[in-house]
């Protein structure tokens, strides 16, 4: 059985407090965006895990599919499986990708063994594995609160508009990103602001991670300011980072980003 687990991008991002359990409450959109990765998932005599595409840091145990199978072997009596992962969407970008792929793999896992799991438990069993996991299980644009990890629906169609996204040649980790960052509470909250026309956007919607981020790697700012300057209606930086999305009225032109950096057109 095979699925494409999708990134996400967020628009806007508000740290309100900090959380006695170490994590941090905030407030944020997210949007699905069509940047996939392949995971193929076939019964076998032992559970193997193998990859191609882009490199993924860390130990096969500590990817987040197999952390997936573990978590549900607990509970189910599946039997081994194998796993494979073409890795497509960027890693460390604020995109979600291995969110992405933890989820898509619990929602594989639910259909092919029927495991007979609803959305709520299976975003159960996901928010376990990460913040960002249990918003890949429906796959809606919502607004995020308390961890990330509560949901409001929005109604919110950007199909209309061609979002560029940019990835420069950096890796920024989420725990790198929330240091340093001092929370506080919102006026307006973005379930509100997030229905105010797009080109209104750059005045109210803020990503409160970009201040520190930008400051370290000055490369970053740079591409949100290309992005403008190329026509964007809103450019911000997605979740931790270090990738920048650009929302267009039409495919716009990137090809001076296109150097340095990994572009892609119409997600
Ligand atoms: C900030 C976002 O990127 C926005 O999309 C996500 O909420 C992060 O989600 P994620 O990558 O799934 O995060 P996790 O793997 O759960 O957490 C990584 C680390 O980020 C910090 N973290 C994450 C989420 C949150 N609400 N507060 C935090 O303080 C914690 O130090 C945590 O140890
Ligand atoms: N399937 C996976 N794909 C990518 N990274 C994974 C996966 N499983 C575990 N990881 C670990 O997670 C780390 C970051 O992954 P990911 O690409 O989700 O980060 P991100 O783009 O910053 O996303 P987020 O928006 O959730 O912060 C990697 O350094 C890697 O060690």
């Amino acid at each position: 059985m095979i699925l494409f687990p999708n990134a996400k991008i967020n628009i806007g991002l508000n740290i309100t407090e900090r959380r006695a359990d170490g994590y941090h409450n905030l407030e944020t959109i997210f949007y699905p965006i069509k940047i996939n990765d392949v995971l193929e998932v076939i019964e076998a005599d032992s559970l193997s895990f193998t990859s191609s595409g882009l490199d993924i840091p860390g130990r096969m145990e500590d990817n987040l599919c197999v952390k997936g199978y573990h978590l549900l072997k607990k509970d189910f009596n599946i039997p081994p499986v194998s796993i494979h992962l073409h890795k497509h969407i960027p890693i460390g970008a604020g995109l979600g990708g291995g969110s992405s792929d933890a989820a898509f793999f619990i929602k594989l896992m639910n259909g092919k063994f029927n495991l007979g799991l609803n959305i709520e438990q299976q975003q159960d069993y996901a928010r376990t594995l990460g913040a960002d996991c249990a918003f890949f299980i429906e796959n809606k644009p919502v607004f995020a609160f308390d961890r990330g990890d509560e949901f409001e629906p929005i109604k919110l169609d950007l199909s209309a508009y061609h979002i560029a996204l940019v990835m420069p040649p950096v890796h920024v980790s989420t725990s790198e990103a929330f240091r340093g960052i001092q929370p506080a509470p919102v006026k307006d909250s973005l379930y509100d602001l997030i229905y105010e026309p797009v080109r209104e956007w750059k005045k109210y919607i803020k990503n409160d991670f970009e201040a520190n981020i930008f400051k370290n790697h000055i490369e970053i700012r740079w591409v949100k300011a290309a992005l403008y300057e190329a026509g964007a209606l809103y450019a911000a930086m997605s979740g931790s980072g270090a990738s920048v999305f650009g929302i267009f009225e039409t495919k716009p032109d990137l090809s001076a980003l296109e150097t340095d950096n990994q572009v892609f057109y119409g997600v």
